[in-house]
């Protein structure tokens, strides 16, 4: 029997690279998260449904597979751009001892799949480990401006001071991620391994030379104790920073290594005496139930006017699992550029 099924086209790594920029990404991701939150089709709004993903363990908990499908209905790429819908599902790995393998792989690898919103047919398959990596910064990015940074009268121009504990996939993205889009005269850097610390110096004083200071700290502490804001994201088990560490006032921090096993790499005191903002409610709901502490909201909720902003000089956190609807606005954006569909999409400089 014929069929009119079509074959998916498959976007590698390197086509999907080409492409993003922080602009794109950015735009993309603020509309995914303003979309969660809201499940429910109406004429005005966006909205997005993802069920909690599935973890599947393989072998021991060091190892699993994430499935994580998400439809993100009636939203915009750009403010004039025509109201779409994305259908998308991104089939995610983290294999802790990766980077031991020769050559070393990244521990987090994904693939995501988009399908037609209107028949379901897979469109394409892409690379979603660049996505992964900048869309998770993306976000952190997001929560800096609208937890952060709108609380003071200069908004985003503000010049600020960044610590980046874990220099990772995560921490690399997001140090480049934060100096691309705001005004950080600052940045110290710590990780367990020095060189990789060391490493990502290098990198950003070649992209940065003029007006931004790097450092390489030798302990979480000397890293985050003049810092505004605070990027962790490591597998640590334990603490790397706890109250006394940080300055007074008003300090945010994007907390991304998630998930039941390893959130401490934030201490309890901190969380105690923080604003805690969330990307999505179901997600800790599900994969956050050990956290002990007060959740004030989703951070979409912010975004839409709806939630309350705290402005009173104390700590925000912004804790961060991931979610579906990130992954799914970001590879639509990056198909639509690729295929020169929709195409008024925003674009800008790497
Ligand atoms: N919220 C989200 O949307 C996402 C969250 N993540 C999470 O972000 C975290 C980092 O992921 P990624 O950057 O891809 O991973 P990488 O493997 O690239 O980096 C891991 C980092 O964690 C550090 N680390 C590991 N164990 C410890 C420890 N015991 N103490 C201190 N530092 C430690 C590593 O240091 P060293 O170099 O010394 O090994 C390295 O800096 C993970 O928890 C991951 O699950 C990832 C993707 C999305
Ligand atoms: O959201 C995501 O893609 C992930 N969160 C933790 C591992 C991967």
């Amino acid at each position: 029997m014929s069929t009119n099924i079509r074959q998916p086209k498959y976007f590698t790594s390197e086509q999907v690279a080409e492409i993003l920029t922080w602009s794109l990404v950015n735009s993309a991701v603020e509309e995914a998260l303003i979309a969660t939150g809201t499940t429910q089709a109406n004429a005005k709004e966006s909205y997005a449904i993802q069920p909690a993903r599935s973890v599947t363990p393989c072998g021991d908990y060091s190892q699993r597979l994430l499935v994580m499908p998400g439809y993100v209905g009636n939203y915009q790429l750009s403010e004039n751009g025509d109201r779409i819908n994305t259908l998308a599902c991104k089939v995610v790995t983290s294999f802790a001892c990766n980077q031991n393998l020769q050559p070393p792989l990244p521990n987090i690898l994904a693939n995501i799949l988009l399908f037609c919103p209107q028949t379901g047919q897979l469109q394409c398959i892409m690379d979603g480990t660049q996505i992964t990596a900048w869309r998770t910064a993306s976000a952190s990015i997001v929560a800096t401006k609208y937890l952060f940074l709108k609380r003071f009268p200069q908004g985003i121009e503000k010049p600020i001071k960044v610590a980046i504990i874990g220099c990772g996939v995560q921490g690399q993205s997001h140090a480049l991620g934060m100096c691309k889009t705001f005004n950080v005269i600052d940045i110290s850097l710590w990780n367990r391994t020095k060189s990789k610390a060391d490493n990502l110096a290098n990198k950003l004083r070649a992209e940065f030379p003029n007006g931004l200071n790097v450092q390489v700290s030798d302990r979480p502490q000397d890293a985050v104790e003049d810092a505004d804001v605070i990027c962790i994201g490591t597998y640590a088990p334990n603490a790397l920073i706890s109250y006394v560490m940080l300055k007074g006032g008003d300090v945010h921090i994007n907390s991304v290594g998630g998930g039941q096993v390893h959130f401490r790499e934030v201490s309890q005191d901190i969380y105690d005496y923080a604003v805690v903002y969330v990307d999505s409610l179901v997600s800790v709901k599900n994969q956050l139930q050990v956290l002990k502490a007060t959740i004030h909201g989703e951070l979409g909720a912010v975004i839409r006017n709806r939630g309350e902003l705290r402005r009173d000089g104390r700590i925000t956190i912004f804790q961060s699992l991931g979610i579906a609807a990130e992954d799914a606005t970001v590879a639509q954006a990056v198909y639509d550029t690729l295929t020169n569909a929709n195409i008024k999409t925003i674009h800008g400089s790497k």
